[in-house]
């Protein structure tokens, strides 16, 4: 099977390779720049949603590849807070995305507050824990649940959603 993931970070990769090893022992996993269309930092869950189908989309538009993954990570106000909130899509060419919602949390409000005047997580995290590439590894997700719900963890739940879909589907 030919799979092109939108992405090159590190936890989204091993969260696909995880779940499709399940379903197959020949994959052929491309990593691709697969642009979200979005911003750097999605601030809702419609962006974050179009996010990540933008980048399933991509893949299967422009690879020859049986199925297309995005993996996309962003925020949402609510009534308790800024929350960090994920998204997937899976996409098979001339049929309609699959997409998948992710475990969420908030975040401290030292964090909220450099995000709301525009800073990306990303740099943010390594800022606030003094290390580098957090999200590529264990991510926010991971610093804030004390390792118990990692990135890479967090992404193969939504990777269950979007192949156990596609599997009824098929
Ligand atoms: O340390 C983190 N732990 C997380 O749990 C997390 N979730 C989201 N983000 C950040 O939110 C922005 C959009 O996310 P994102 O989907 O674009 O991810 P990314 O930039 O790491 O990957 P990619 O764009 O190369 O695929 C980027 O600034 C990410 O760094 C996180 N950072
Ligand atoms: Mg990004």
């Amino acid at each position: 099977m030919k799979i092109a993931v939108g992405s090159k970070n590190k936890a989204k990769l091993k969260a696909v390779e995880t779940v499709l090893q399940t379903l197959e022992n020949e994959l052929d996993i491309a990593p691709i720049d697969a642009p979200s269309n979005v911003s750097g930092m999605p601030f809702s869950d419609e962006e974050t949603m179009k996010g990540a189908m933008n980048r399933a989309e991509f893949c299967v538009r422009h690879h020859n590849v049986d199925l297309g993954i995005g993996l996309e990570g962003g925020v949402t106000e609510t009534p308790a807070g800024l929350f960090l909130i994920n998204w997937g899509a899976l996409a098979v060419k001339d049929q309609a995305t699959l997409v998948a919602g992710g475990a969420r949390i908030k975040l401290p409000e030292e964090i909220a507050t450099r995000l709301r005047s525009g800073e990306e997580l990303g740099p943010v995290m390594d800022d606030f824990c003094q290390r580098e590439n957090i999200r590529h590894g264990e991510g926010a997700i991971g610093v804030f649940t004390n390792g118990m719900v990692t990135r890479d963890l967090m992404f193969t739940h939504i990777m269950k959603l979007l192949v156990g879909q596609y599997q009824y589907r098929s």
